[in-house]
C-alpha cells in the first residue's frame, strides 16, 4: 500500500471476532489506522464519531446485517467507500449492493493480498474524500446545530440551500460568529461532502507565500523553490477551497483569484501549463468590504464574484437566544472532553452567561465555558467560576465604553420606571418589559435595585 494511505482510517465489521483480529493485524500492517465493530450499531457509532476513509463489512450478521449497515451509510455519509466481505451464496446480495453506489466487495474466505489491494484502489479512487486531512465526517456536532434564535434558524436554511449548488458563497460577520463552521456545514452538506475541504488562512499569511500556496510553484521559480509544489487551489480540486480573511488579501492576489475565478484554470509559479481545477469557493471576512471598495482597498468585480450568494452572521449578543444552548453544548463537549462527571449550570450562571456581551462572540464563550468546566467545584457552575477564569461580570465586555456606560444607567433606570408602574411586583414589571421573570431578578440584583423599599412605599 502507498504511502497516502498511511493516516487514513478503515473500519472493519464483522460478527466474528476471529476474522476482527485478522483484519486488524494485515490492515495496521499496511500503514492503516483500524476501527472495528462487531456488528451494524457498533459501526454506526464509530461513523459518527470518527473520521473514517473506508468500510470493510461482512454482509450476514445479527441484529443489523451488511444491508441495512450500507443504507443507513448513504443516507448518512453517501459516498464514503464500501467493500463486502462475502461467502460466495450472498454475492448476488452484494452485487446489488454495488449497484448502490461506492460499493466492491471480496468473497469470503478471502485472500487478504486482494482485499488490500482492492482497499488501495478505493482509497485511491476516493481519495479526494480524504486528501490532506481535511475533511471531517458530517457528524451531528458540525452538521445540526442548536439555534434557538430566528435570524439562526433562517441562516440554516440558507445554508442547507445552498449547500447543494457550487455556487460561491461570501460569509460575513464578526470575528468568532461561527463563519468557518457555516463554510464546513456547506460543504459537509452538499454533493462534495466527500471532496477535499481545504482551509487558507488569508489574513495570517503574508503575501509573497501566499501566492505560492495557493497557486504551487514549479523547481526553481525562486531561491527556496527546490521542488515542484502543489498549490492549495489545486487540493481543492473536486472539493471546497474556504478563503478565510479573504478582507485582507493584496491587490495583486485579488487579481490572481478572479482570473482564476473566470478561467477556472491556475498556473504554478514560474511554471507555463494552466491547469484546470473544478472546485467551490466560499470566502469570509470580518472586514466591511463595501468600504474597502470605496477606499479602493478591494476590487469590485472580485467581490461580486464571491458573493454570489451572501450570508451574514449576526454576533453573539445579537442573538442571544442561542446562549442557553450553546451553553449546554459546550458543557456537555467540554465535560466529556475533560473526563468529568456532568456539570449542572444554575439559572444564575445562565442569567450571567446570557447578561455578557461577548465581543469575541461563540468562540470566547466557547473558551469561558471550558476554562469554567476545569475549574468549577462540586459539579456545579458559578459565575465566580467565570471570574477566576478571566472574564468580568461586565454586560459591555471587558473595555466598557461611554456608550456602554449609559446603555447600562439607562436599562437601570427603565427597569426602575417598571418597578415603580408595578408597584415593586418584580413579575409584573418584567412582562411589561417583555423580559423573563429570572432576567429581571438578574438585572435587579445586578443594579442593587432595592425592590423590597419600593413595594414598601407602594
Ligand atoms: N453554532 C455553533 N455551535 C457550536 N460551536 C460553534 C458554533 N458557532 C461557532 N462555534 C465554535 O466557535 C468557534 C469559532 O467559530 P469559527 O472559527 O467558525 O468562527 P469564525 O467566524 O470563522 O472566526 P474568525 O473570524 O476568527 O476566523 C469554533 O470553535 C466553532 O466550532
Amino acid at each position: 500500500m502507498n504511502n497516502s494511505s498511511s493516516s487514513q482510517s478503515v473500519l472493519v465489521v464483522d460478527d466474528d471476532r476471529n476474522v476482527l483480529e485478522v483484519l486488524d493485524a494485515r490492515l495496521s500492517s499496511c500503514g492503516l489506522t483500524v476501527y472495528k465493530a462487531d456488528g451494524g450499531r457498533k459501526a454506526l457509532q464509530i461513523l459518527k464519531t470518527r473520521r473514517i476513509d473506508l468500510v470493510v463489512s461482512d454482509v450476514k450478521m445479527p441484529e443489523m446485517d451488511g444491508m441495512e449497515l450500507l443504507s443507513e451509510i448513504i443516507r448518512t455519509q453517501p459516498g464514503l467507500p464500501v467493500i463486502f466481505l462475502t461467502a460466495y451464496a450472498n454475492v448476488p446480495d452484494a452485487v446489488k449492493a454495488v449497484k448502490s453506489g461506492a460499493v466492491d466487495y471480496v468473497e469470503k474466505p478471502f485472500d487478504g493480498k486482494a482485499l488490500t489491494e482492492k482497499i488501495r484502489q478505493m482509497l485511491q479512487e476516493f481519495q479526494g474524500a480524504t486528501a490532506a486531512g481535511q475533511t471531517e465526517p458530517a457528524t451531528e456536532e458540525t452538521i445540526k446545530d442548536a439555534v434557538k434564535s430566528p435570524a439562526m434558524k433562517n441562516l440554516q436554511g440558507l445554508v442547507r440551500k445552498v449547500a447543494q449548488s457550487s455556487v460561491n458563497v461570501l460569509i460575513l460577520g464578526e470575528s468568532g460568529v461561527g463563519k468557518e463552521r457555516v463554510a464546513k456545514q456547506i460543504h459537509q452538506l452538499g454533493p462534495r461532502r466527500h471532496k477535499p475541504f481545504v482551509v487558507v488562512d488569508c489574513g495570517a499569511t503574508p503575501a509573497g507565500l501566499l501566492e505560492s500556496e495557493l497557486f504551487g510553484h514549479v523547481k526553481g521559480s525562486f531561491t527556496h523553490a527546490v521542488s515542484d509544489k502543489k498549490g492549495l487551489i489545486e487540493t481543492a480540486d473536486t472539493g471546497t477551497l474556504f478563503l478565510d480573511e479573504i478582507g485582507n488579501i493584496s491587490h495583486e492576489m485579488q487579481i490572481r483569484l478572479l482570473r482564476f475565478i473566470e478561467d477556472r484554470t491556475i498556473r504554478r509559479i514560474g511554471g507555463l501549463k494552466g491547469t484546470p481545477v473544478d472546485c467551490r469557493i466560499i470566502a469570509a471576512t470580518n472586514a466591511d468590504l463595501g468600504e474597502a471598495i470605496k477606499n479602493g482597498q478591494f476590487r469590485e468585480d472580485l467581490f461580486f464574484r464571491l458573493r454570489v450568494v451572501t450570508l451574514t452572521i449576526p454576533p453573539l449578543r445579537e442573538r442571544k437566544a442561542d446562549i442557553p444552548l450553546l451553553v449546554e453544548h459546550f458543557t456537555r463537549q467540554f465535560c466529556q472532553q475533560h473526563n468529568q462527571e456532568s456539570v449542572t449550570v444554575t439559572e444564575e450562571t445562565m442569567d450571567w452567561l446570557c447578561a455578557h456581551t461577548w465581543p469575541g462572540n461563540v468562540r470566547e464563550l466557547k473558551n469561558a465555558i471550558e476554562g469554567g468546566i476545569v475549574l468549577c467545584k462540586d459539579n456545579v457552575l458559578r459565575p465566580d467560576d467565570f471570574h477566576m477564569a478571566g472574564i468580568e461580570k461586565d454586560e459591555c465586555g471587558p473595555q466598557p465604553d461611554e456608550s456602554c456606560l449609559s446603555l447600562e444607567a439607562s436599562e437601570k433606570n427603565t427597569i426602575l420606571r417598571a418597578l415603580e408602574q408595578t408597584g415593586g411586583v418584580q413579575k409584573e414589571a418584567a412582562e411589561v418589559l417583555g423580559i423573563s421573570r429570572r432576567a429581571i431578578h438578574y438585572k435587579i440584583k445586578k443594579y442593587g435595585i432595592d425592590a423590597g423599599s419600593i413595594k414598601a412605599r407602594h
